[in-house]
């Protein structure tokens, strides 16, 4: 028997927490990646995380898609506990993208998408071996489906290409368009713009919307912080694995403890502040030793 389950996950209503991750802790051995992190997008939302290189984003992103099970804490989705398993997770409504490219290169732009589709048709063995009358209307439906995808991301005309042949950034758009394939309600984006050009950027920001605009929530990681700020209704700060700041983009940015975890700079109570006051002392201690050693006003 061969089903499609075809479709569009319908909106959650305006105010509604669409993922809620609360206390969620990963550790790696010794290291903690994240720590205690909370966080929620609410339906309509577009939400970005930031934080300097290594600060826990992506292991974060991974325990809310059931790639790591977190060592403490639990993530919802809607209401009900994530299973920890990724392909549960995405037939429950979480779709991702990956910060390096994961395209099937030697597939074509549509047999891409119609991969990320499979969590939404239940094709059994023996129809897709028989490839009866059901089995047919469910890929009729199916690459329907993909092909208004393909048109959403503006890459209809190029369904029979190989995705290894696309441009940079015509990839990174194809996988936004696998991943909706699944028909989510929270689409989670690691870092969307890397590599891209000002333009291509600026297409993402447009595309982004207009996926929010569908009714879709959207949780991005990204370095861009112009993309982030111009995008995100909410902004979260991880530093070191935990959640610095969160708040409407001028909040973020007008915060002085963000500021300086970009510059590398200690805050208050940061780690590293002994250490940074004995560097400082030392040094100043050098300077005085210099400026009184003799010789010195003739080497001026
Ligand atoms: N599977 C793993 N095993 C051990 N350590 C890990 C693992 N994954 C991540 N880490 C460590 O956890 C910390 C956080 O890494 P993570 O990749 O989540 O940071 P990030 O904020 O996404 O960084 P970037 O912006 O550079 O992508 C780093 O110290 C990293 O080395």
């Amino acid at each position: 028997m061969t089903t499609d389950t075809t479709t569009t996950a319908a909106p959650a209503p305006t105010g509604e927490k669409v993922l809620e991750a609360r206390g969620v802790t990963m550790r790696f051995g010794g290291l903690t990646a994240v720590r205690n992190v909370d966080l929620h997008v609410n339906a309509g939302e577009i939400v970005g995380l930031i934080g300097p290189n290594g600060a826990g984003k992506t292991t974060f992103f991974n325990c809310l898609t059931g790639l790591y099970i977190p060592t403490e804490g639990e993530v919802r989705y809607k209401g009900t506990v994530l299973p920890p398993k990724s392909f549960k997770v995405t037939a429950a409504g979480v779709a991702r993208t990956f910060q390096n490219i994961r395209l099937f290169a030697n597939m074509t732009v549509l047999e891409n998408v119609l991969v990320g589709r499979h969590t939404r048709t239940k094709e059994g063995f023996w129809s897709a071996v028989l490839r009866g009358p059901g089995f047919h209307k469910a890929e009729a439906t199916s690459r329907e489906r993909a092909m208004e995808l393909l048109e959403f991301i503006g890459l209809e005309k190029k369904a029979d290409h190989l995705a290894r042949n696309l441009p940079y950034g015509e990839q990174r758009k194809l996988e936004i368009a696998r991943a909706l394939a699944s028909e989510p309600g929270l689409l989670l984006l690691d870092e969307p713009t890397a590599g891209m050009n000002p333009q291509e950027t600026r297409a993402t920001e447009e595309l982004v919307f207009a996926i929010r605009d569908k009714g879709i929530a959207v949780l991005v990681i990204e370095h861009d912080m112009r993309f982030i700020f111009n995008l995100c209704d909410r902004v979260a700060v991880l530093v070191q694995g935990e959640k610095l700041v969160e708040g409407d983009s001028a909040t973020v940015q007008g915060d002085e403890r963000v500021v300086a975890a970009y510059l590398g700079e200690p805050f208050e109570n940061a780690p590293g502040d002994e250490e940074v006051a004995e560097v400082e002392a030392a040094e100043a201690k050098a300077e005085t030793t210099t400026d009184a050693a003799p010789g010195k006003e003739n080497d001026r």
